[in-house]
């Protein structure tokens, strides 16, 4: 169930460079061609301290050790904890369990997820769901697509109405559609005060980055429905080098 559990800065979205604790569960039924985490193959890997990037590898982990790993790697400076992966809601179930003792203890939660099981959401503090495009696939069929999409937007809508602080993230590609983006964000700014965040790929094999001209028309064309809640976020923790 978990990859790895470890603390960092937040590289991504709308809370880029706030310190978080991450619990990364593993397997995903979506194959992004950008993934970044899709090659790791290791489970149960556990940051020995906070920030240390040193790591050991436990036999196995339950929720009650999961937690316990959590209050180990807290720190003064802790915002959230967030849950990603893979595709965390693969283990709704657990995943509730955890996120319920952690609101005892304190915690806010975090999801980051790519929307596809929107009858799985449950409430967390703040959401970061992802909006894939066409692109993101080698051929995916357009039912397969139209579905995966409406799914996403259901995600949010179910997130918003439970009072999540949830917002969109969109990874933009040298090949991505302005007007694909802009309807996106039309159907956004119909749910409600939801944040975008554009972020540009960071390159992968041969996926190459957006211009920065095609980053500002994007921005803009999103602006016309979202108005000033639109933001560009890179993978901030690449730069700094950071897990
Ligand atoms: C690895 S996924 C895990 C959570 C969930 N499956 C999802 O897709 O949101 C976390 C985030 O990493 C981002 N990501 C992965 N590879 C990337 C890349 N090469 N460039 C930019 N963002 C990337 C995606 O935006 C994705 O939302
Ligand atoms: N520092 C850091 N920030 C992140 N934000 C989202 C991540 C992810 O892989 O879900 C991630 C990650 O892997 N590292
Ligand atoms: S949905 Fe998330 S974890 Fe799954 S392949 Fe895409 S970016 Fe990777
Ligand atoms: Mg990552």
């Amino acid at each position: 169930m978990i990859r790895e559990i470890f603390s960092s800065i937040m590289g991504e979205g709308k809370y880029i460079g706030r310190r978080f604790i991450f619990v990364r569960f593993a397997g995903c039924p979506l194959k992004c061609i950008y993934c970044d985490e899709n090659h790791k193959k290791y489970l149960n890997r556990v940051e020995k301290a906070p920030g240390s990037g040193e790591f050991e590898t436990l036999k196995n982990m339950d929720i009650e050790d999961i937690v316990n790993i959590i209050d180990r790697l807290k720190t003064p400076d802790l915002f959230a904890v967030s849950f990603t992966g893979g595709e965390p809601l693969l283990y709704f179930k657990e995943l509730k369990e955890i996120v319920e003792i952690l609101k005892d203890k304190g915690y806010k939660t975090f999801l980051e997820s790519n929307g596809m099981f929107p009858d799985r959401v449950f409430y967390f503090d703040i959401a970061s769901i992802d909006i894939k495009l066409r692109e993101h696939f080698n051929n995916i069929k357009e039912d397969e697509y139209k579905k995966l999409y409406r799914n996403e937007i259901k995600t949010i809508k179910n997130l918003y109405n439970l009072n999540s602080d949830v917002y969109a993230k969109i990874v933009i590609m040298e090949n991505t559609n302005i007007n694909t983006v802009k309807e996106i964000a039309k159907d956004l700014s119909d749910i409600g005060d939801i944040t975008l965040c554009i972020q540009p790929v960071t390159p992968y094999g041969n996926i190459k980055s957006p211009s920065k001209r095609k980053l500002f028309e994007i921005m803009e064309a999103c602006g016309e429905y979202l108005k000033d809640n639109v933001m560009l976020t890179i993978q901030m923790h690449k730069y700094l080098g950071v897990l």
